[in-house]
């Protein structure tokens, strides 16, 4: 069978999800086949001797001669399956044709299966959230509730699901415009948080390692949230001057419901007192595993590290089948209860962390990190 358009751009993403560098021979097949199914043969002037990089791109792609462009098509489709089965890739990337890619490459979107996934692609900042990745993350939401897809995703590449908000947002603010950005980051984050609380098809979180601040809070929107047992759960905002967002301060007490803490000998007199469980870890920071996670009612199932990627994988492709027009309305009958006071909620939550990011609480807490990441 010939490789489609549409294979041809999953392929495309599919490369930067590869977890291995592939060489540099790969790479300038790579770049010789992409360039010959999109422009044809090569007939650009040779660059100088001395140009290594562009003479080695340009050799590589002219050796390609007359090769038709489906041709030079599916060979590339055929070298990126089986580089992405040598790396072990998860296999889900695969964009819609027609969906607009986000601004850069910290985001990849792919649809395959009746499943669109958002995958938070930053690994070595453990996929935390910049200001672009909040817009691109509100595009790819939008797009996938009108597309052909059953159900949404969201996951993380690497090791961590995501490091919460990038902390370096708060830096290279000139002084007198600290306000203008908080006031702009509070809507920033309403209108981020309004995409999750209206997003009307099913929403996964494959939470494939450790998630910290809103990657967490944000968890009490989704429909299902699949954890590995490497994954933990931290939402330090006290340690960091701030305050709970994401709904999170009502949904985490709605799911997590009181906790108790006894004081005292067990074999004698105690005092039993009772913290709600959300306080824990909304107010103290108090960061779950995964299996804690789960019996609070944040995490729907925990899976062994081992094996989670293909447990979870053929589990989502299995209700990815399911009418998607049922499971939509399902959705929404259960969601439509609570939406208005969601939105409400999200506001008030906006507003009181756009206070907190002007208190002194606050800024030393991202000084504090960032002297920790420059070794000061
Ligand atoms: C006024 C401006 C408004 C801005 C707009 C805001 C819009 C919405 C805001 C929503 C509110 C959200 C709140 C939150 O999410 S609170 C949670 C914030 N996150 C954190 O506190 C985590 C900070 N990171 C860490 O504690 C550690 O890095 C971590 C435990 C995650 C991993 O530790 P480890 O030792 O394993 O790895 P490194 O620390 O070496 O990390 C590798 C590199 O990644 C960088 N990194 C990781 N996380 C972040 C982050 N959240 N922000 C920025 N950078 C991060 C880390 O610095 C390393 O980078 P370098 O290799 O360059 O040093």
């Amino acid at each position: 069978m010939r490789a489609s358009q549409k294979d041809f751009e999953n392929a495309m993403n599919q490369v930067k999800l590869l977890k291995k560098d592939p060489g540099n021979e790969v790479k300038l097949k790579l770049y010789a086949l992409y360039k010959q199914a999109t422009e044809g043969p090569c007939n650009v002037p040779k660059p100088g001797v001395l140009d290594f990089i562009n003479k080695a791109k340009w050799d590589a792609w002219h050796a390609l001669g007359s090769l038709p462009k489906e041709t030079s098509r599916q060979n590339y489709v055929d070298l990126v399956s089986s580089l992405s089965a040598s790396s072990e890739s998860s296999g889900q990337v695969t964009p819609a044709a027609d969906r607009k890619q986000p601004g850069s490459d910290a985001l990849v979107v792919t649809s395959q299966d009746g499943i669109t996934t958002i995958t938070l692609n930053r690994p070595d900042k453990k996929n935390a959230l910049t200001p672009q990745m909040y817009h691109d993350i509100m595009l790819a939401l939008e797009a996938a509730s009108k597309d052909d897809s059953a159900i949404a995703v969201l996951t993380g590449n690497g090791d961590y699901y995501c490091s919460g908000n990038d902390l370096t947002n708060f830096t290279d603010i000139p002084p007198g415009e600290v306000e203008d950005r908080a006031r702009s980051g509070a809507v920033l984050l309403r209108d981020f948080v309004d995409c999750f609380i209206d997003f009307p098809k099913p929403l996964v979180a494959v939470v494939n390692g450790p998630a910290v601040g809103i990657s967490v809070t944000l968890l009490g929107l989704f429909d299902i949230v699949y954890a590995t047992d490497r994954a933990t759960f931290h939402t330090p905002f006290s340690h960091l001057g701030q305050s709970p967002e994401g709904c999170s301060s009502y949904t985490f007490p709605k799911m997590m419901g009181p906790s108790k803490v006894i004081f005292g000998n067990l074999k004698t007199k105690c005092n039993v007192i009772s913290i709600p469980k959300a306080t824990e870890m909304l107010v103290f920071g108090k960061k779950l595993t995964a299996r804690e996670a789960c019996t609070q009612g944040l995490v729907t199932e925990v899976f062994p590290d081992s094996t989670f990627q293909k447990e979870v994988w053929v589990r989502l492709k299995a209700y990815s089948k399911l009418p998607p027009n049922a499971m939509r309305i399902s959705k929404q009958v259960i969601r439509n209860r609570e939406k208005e006071k969601l939105h409400a909620i999200n506001a008030e939550e906006s507003s009181i962390l756009q206070e907190r990011w002007l208190s002194d609480e606050c800024m030393n807490a991202i000084v504090n990190f960032l002297s920790k990441k420059a070794k000061l």
